[in-house]
């Protein structure tokens, strides 16, 4: 993959490669966009275009950076033959709920181990060390991470289903080892197993989700997962700091986490079914024609089929025999192809701004950070970080397909840096200063400048709530199918590997370059990270994700894709892909 690629200069054979991979990207879907043109509204949608767009559209198809003319399509051709995504079944909401279980237990395993640390004292055999709490609370993120990295690959060998099925069963023998541990490794070895589920489902049940979720839904059905994560951090939060004075009380909130795993498993066992475009890809028509049925229950037949077709045309992007060779190709389709590529630039890119723009470094250490500044009921104040992430994550759920995932991550990145700055400036005036496990606040007047930090952090999480905590893990939106599971592994092992090293560094850079330069440098990174979308992240919403690829197809598309999310928000999903292509020079010579 060269730079040129990733940017949009292309050579021939890579354009071949692009639509091979994207399915006709520049071919037959496209002529589909502009056959759609053509039993739009009377062209009202066209008024905003441009001559350039107005040449492509109706006129012209693309192949790569050349126009040709084209030959009219039968209506029967159009998208109007494939299932009409736009209603969510009982069966959907259902799925996504029961998948979403993966979000809950994400977010429960990672927020009890905060109020369990503290009240954990000598019931494994020793006081615990600093170093010791470390190791014990990074050993579920290690695990996150290598489960990421494996389990794009086994849902695409065995089904999404399986595999979450797997988690859970992971879930409840780390739970059972936690809940027994009496020594420090013990209680090591059983939240790493907790994290290889935990891994597993921040994966594949967001793969799940926009897998099923109808275009038009999607955005906010993926986020149902996130409500999961957050709200289960808020839960285990209050759990926590409800048992904290019991004796033993973490090894209670530890096994309350056995039963949503639990009911996931039976849920999926008895009743629910793998993603049809999964069981397409495994050659499974019939069982994938039932399922469609039974997702989309308005949708006739011939709809079923037409959309099951263009599943399998996607699917035969990919070459090989067996599942290795199709791996091989895959990983070597994620590295080669342009639209590929940039979608794992993106998602690895939004992954990482998530993680190393500091939030987790609240949702772990929130009380500690309180404490230091003064409060007494410092893990209560706490509850009001996660309490904030929580519902700010719902307002990401009502406005997330309206206002689009572009320009919600800038509101959001720019809230963050402007409270990441004021936390900065406060932490300054409040003159505090770290050493091993004290903290010394020097300021007199340290009452102001701690409701200036509350404030400050109360601002930054629910700014990054609304989009940061969120958008990134549509991830499987941007990729083929082909390499959808895969691509995600990519971009999930991003974010847990954010996770790891803001947890292990954090209460270290407190020490060594002050609160001050740490939320600064979170600042900074944020900053980049503004840059980042404003370069690199088209405007996906409302388009499917197949047309997804055709949006990363010959670069990021960024100005062209918003004014499709524009045009499509006032004139719906009629509005062809089509008008976002611009004929390079000398096209019109060969109209
Ligand atoms: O999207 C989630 C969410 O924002 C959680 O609160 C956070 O702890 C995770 O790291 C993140 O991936």
């Amino acid at each position: 993959m060269s730079l040129f690629k990733l940017f949009g200069k292309k050579h021939d054979s890579d354009r071949q490669h692009d639509a091979k991979l994207s399915h006709s990207a520049e071919g037959s879907t496209t002529v589909k966009d502009l056959a759609k043109s053509k039993i739009a509204p009377s062209g009202e949608y066209f008024e905003n275009l441009d001559d350039n767009s107005r040449k492509s559209t109706g006129q012209y198809e693309n192949k790569g950076t050349r126009f040709q003319k084209i030959q009219p399509v039968d209506d029967e051709d159009t998208d109007d033959d494939e299932v009409q995504e736009d209603k969510v079944s009982g069966l959907i909401i259902l799925l996504t709920l029961t998948a979403s279980i993966s979000g809950f237990m994400f977010g429960y395993d990672t927020g009890y181990i905060s109020s369990a640390l503290v009240s954990i004292g000598g019931d494994l055999g020793k006081t615990l060390s600093y170093g010791e709490e470390e190791y014990i609370t990074a050993a579920t993120s290690l695990g996150a991470l290598i489960a990421s990295i494996l389990s794009g690959v086994l849902g695409d060998y065995f089904g999404r289903r399986p595999i979450l099925m797997l988690s859970n069963i992971l879930f409840v023998i780390g739970a059972i080892v936690q809940c027994a541990a009496h020594s420090v490794w013990m209680m090591i070895s059983g939240r790493l197993v907790m994290g290889f589920g935990v891994g597993i489902g921040s994966l594949l049940a967001p793969v799940f989700i926009s897998e099923l979720a109808p275009r038009k839904y999607r955005g906010r059905l993926v986020i149902i997962n996130c409500f999961g994560t957050t709200g289960g951090q808020l839960v285990a939060y209050a759990i926590g700091a409800g048992l904290s004075r019991i004796k033993n009380g973490w090894r209670a909130a530890v096994g309350i986490s056995m039963f949503p795993p639990l009911l996931q498993f039976l849920a999926f066992l008895f009743f629910l079914p793998d993603t049809p475009r999964f069981l397409v890809m495994k050659g499974r028509i019939s069982q994938a024609h039932g399922i469609l049925m039974k997702i989309y229950p308005d949708a006739t037949e011939e709809q079923v089929n037409s959309s099951i077709k263009e599943l399998q045309e996607l699917n035969r992007a990919l070459p090989g025999g067996n599942v290795l060779q199709r791996l091989w190709y895959g990983a070597k389709l994620l590295h080669t192809s342009g639209p590929a590529f940039r979608a794992l630039f993106i998602t690895c890119g939004m992954q990482a701004l998530q993680q190393f723009t500091g939030f987790n470094s609240l949702m772990y250490f929130s009380a500690t950070i309180f404490k230091a500044v003064g409060f007494k009921d410092s893990t209560a104040v706490s509850i009001i970080v996660a309490a904030t992430n929580f519902i700010f994550t719902v307002v990401a759920f009502f406005i997330i397909d309206k206002v689009g995932r572009r320009r919600l991550m800038l509101a959001s990145l720019y809230g963050m840096l402007a409270f990441l700055v004021l936390n900065s400036v406060a932490f300054h005036f409040l003159d505090i200063t770290f050493h091993g496990s004290d903290a010394i606040v020097n300021s007199s007047d340290s009452h102001t400048w701690g409701i200036v930090i509350i404030i400050a952090m109360i601002g930054y999480v629910a700014s990054y709530a609304v989009g940061c905590g969120n958008v990134p893990w549509q991830q499987g939106e941007m990729f083929p199918q082909a390499v959808r599971a895969l691509g995600s592994s990519y971009a999930t092992a991003t974010n847990w590997t954010g996770s790891l090293v803001i947890s292990a560094t954090f209460l270290t850079m407190l020490q060594n370059i002050s609160p001050t330069g740490t939320f600064a440098l979170f600042a900074g990174l944020t900053l980049l990270s503004i840059i980042f979308i404003l370069l690199f992240f088209p405007e996906l919403s409302g388009m499917s994700l197949e047309e997804s690829q055709k949006v990363l197809t010959g670069g990021f598309h960024i100005r062209e894709s918003m004014k499709i999310a524009k045009m499509r928000k006032k004139y719906g999903n009629k509005v062809p892909l089509s008008v976002m292509e611009k004929p390079e020079s000398g096209v019109e010579d060969m109209a």
